[in-house]
C-alpha cells in the first residue's frame, strides 16, 4: 500500500462540542503528516453577520479546492472550517430561527467560545500547536481577532478556564472583508437599521459594551504575545463593509507593535477584488489572500 493512499482525507460534520447541531467542523488533510517539516494548518471561520443560516463552514470549500492547485499546498498540513452557534434570525425568509433551537440563539461570547472549542478539538487531535493561520471572513474576521484578544472585551465576561488555558493562539491571523470597529460600522450605516440590529442581536442592545468587544480595542501586546503576523485583506468593491473598517484596524494593530516594514510582528494589507461575498463564492480572492499569508508565515516558523 502506498503511503499516500487514502489522501487527501476529508471529514465533514465532526462534532467538537455538544452545545448544538451547529457545533461541528470539517477538515481536510492533503497528505500523510511529514515530521520535521514546517507546515501550517489553515483554519477558517465563516461570516454571515453572526446570524445568517445560509452561510456556513462549506463556504470555505471553493477556496480550499483552489489552494490544492497552488504551489503553497506544500506548506499546508491541513485545512479546517468551523460552524458555530448563530444569533436569532426569526425574520429570515427561508429558514427562520426558533426560540427553542440552541443552534440559533447564541449571544456573545457564545460564538467565540464555540470557535475556541473547535480550535481546541483540532489542536488536541492534530497537535499543531501555534502552527496555524486563523482566517475569518466578515464577522468571522471579528471572531478570529477576538480569539487573539482572549477575554479582554470589558470586565463583564467570565473566563472559561479550560479553553483559555489550553488553546494555543495562532502564529498568524488573516481578516477578510472584516468587521473590526462595531460602533464605527453601525455609525457609518446609521441609515440602514439592519447593521445596528445584527450587532445588537449578537452583542446585546447596550451599545456602551460594543467598543470593548471590537477587535480594534484589542490589547494584542499582552493578549497575543506570540503573534507574528496580522493580515488584513479587503476589497474596495465591497458593497457591505467599507474600507474605513480596515483603516481602523490597521491603525489599532500599528499602535500594538505590528509593522509593515520590519520587526518580528508583521502587518500586511492585501487588496482584493470583487464584492463582499464574491471573495469566498468564487474562492479566488480568498485563496489569494491565504496564499499571501502562507508566503510570509513559512519564513517565520
Ligand atoms: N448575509 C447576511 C448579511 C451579512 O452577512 C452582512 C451584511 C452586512 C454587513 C456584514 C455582513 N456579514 C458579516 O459577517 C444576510 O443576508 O442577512
Amino acid at each position: 500500500m502506498s503511503a499516500t493512499e487514502g489522501f487527501p482525507q476529508y471529514r465533514k460534520d465532526v462534532q467538537y462540542s455538544r452545545e448544538s447541531s451547529l457545533n461541528t467542523l470539517e477538515y481536510c488533510i492533503p497528505r500523510p503528516t511529514t515530521r520535521g517539516t514546517k507546515q501550517v494548518w489553515v483554519i477558517y471561520v465563516h461570516g454571515g453577520a453572526w446570524l445568517d443560516p445560509e452561510i456556513d463552514a462549506s463556504s470555505f470549500d471553493k477556496a480550499q479546492e483552489l489552494l490544492f492547485k497552488s504551489h503553497m499546498i506544500e506548506h499546508i498540513a491541513g485545512f479546517a472550517s468551523i460552524n458555530y452557534r448563530l444569533s436569532p434570525y426569526p425574520s429570515h425568509a427561508r429558514d427562520p430561527s426558533h426560540p427553542s433551537d440552541p443552534a440559533r440563539n447564541a449571544r456573545h461570547p457564545d460564538h467565540i467560545n464555540d470557535v475556541l472549542a473547535a480550535i481546541l478539538h483540532l489542536q488536541e487531535t492534530f497537535r499543531f500547536e501555534e502552527r496555524y493561520i486563523l482566517v475569518g471572513h466578515s464577522c468571522g474576521a471579528s471572531l478570529v481577532f477576538q480569539v487573539a484578544m482572549k477575554r479582554y472585551w470589558g470586565s463583564q465576561y467570565e473566563s472559561t478556564l479550560a479553553l483559555e488555558l489550553n488553546v494555543v493562539p495562532p502564529v498568524a491571523i488573516l481578516g477578510v472583508e472584516g468587521l473590526y470597529d462595531l460602533p464605527a460600522l453601525v455609525e457609518f450605516h446609521s441609515k440602514e437599521p439592519f447593521y445596528r440590529e445584527f450587532v445588537a442581536n449578537a452583542f446585546g442592545r447596550d451599545a456602551s459594551t460594543w467598543p470593548s468587544v471590537s477587535p480594534t480595542a484589542g490589547d494584542y501586546e499582552n493578549s497575543w504575545q506570540d503573534g507574528k503576523l496580522a493580515v488584513l485583506a479587503h476589497s474596495r468593491e465591497d458593497e457591505l463593509v467599507e474600507w474605513a473598517q480596515v483603516d481602523h484596524m490597521h491603525k489599532a494593530l500599528k499602535s500594538q507593535g505590528f509593522d509593515e516594514a520590519s520587526g518580528d510582528r508583521r502587518l500586511k494589507l492585501v487588496e482584493l477584488c470583487g464584492k463582499h461575498d464574491e471573495v469566498w463564492q468564487d474562492g479566488l480572492e480568498l485563496a489569494r489572500a491565504i496564499e499571501a499569508t502562507v508566503q510570509v508565515v513559512k519564513n517565520l516558523l
